[in-house]
């Protein structure tokens, strides 16, 4: 898994440096980026397969209820429809904490993108039918943004990136 390739700073390990020095620029000290991206790793006790399909959906290993969970760009590729989608909202609600934090990244009106050669599906939605899908099943949501795509490229067609941070009702 690349993850653990980065967790174990192995060599060809993704370079996630960039993202470090990103985030330290935004709070206004750079010097600091070496130094959060050894935190963060470790703060990494385990890194694990995580299965959608699966019941459990990190199976064998059961988890205890989340804080919070993160998903970016997992739901476009996996869901073939609007109730997938939901079902699966539904699963993230039953893996989290009561209170706990959902971060949801995604892409608005999207139906394809460009994997090597081949055109893969993306499930279409908007800002409207997510804020209704975590509504529906019981999550408050605290945030969300849409940001209109400014990349220019014919290897997907999505029209804007969805921020969310959401939490499970009490
Ligand atoms: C577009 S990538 C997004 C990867 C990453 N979250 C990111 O933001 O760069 C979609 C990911 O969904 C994963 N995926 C596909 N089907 C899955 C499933 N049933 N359960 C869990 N992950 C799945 C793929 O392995 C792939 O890594």
């Amino acid at each position: 898994m690349e993850l653990k390739r980065w967790v174990d700073t192995r060599t060809g390990a993704f370079d996630w440096s960039y993202a470090a020095k990103l985030h330290v620029d935004t709070e206004g000290n750079s010097d600091e980026s070496q130094e959060k991206n050894e935190k963060v790793k470790s703060a990494i006790q385990h890194v694990v397969k995580c299965d959608l399909e699966k019941e459990n959906v990190t199976d064998p290993i059961v988890l205890p209820p989340a804080d919070c969970i993160i998903s970016a760009l997992l739901l476009d590729v996996v869901c073939k429809e609007q109730e997938d989608y939901i079902r699966y909202v539904r699963k993230f609600s039953g893996l989290l904490k009561p209170g706990g934090h959902l971060v949801l990244i995604g892409v608005v009106d999207s139906t394809f993108f460009t994997n090597k050669k081949d055109r893969d599906h993306i499930f279409k939605y908007d800002e409207k039918f997510v804020r209704k899908s975590l509504e529906g099943e019981g999550f408050v949501i605290d945030c969300c943004k849409v940001k209109e795509r400014t990349a220019v490229s014919d290897l997907t067609d999505y029209k804007g990136l969805v921020f969310i941070a959401a939490h499970k009702e009490q």
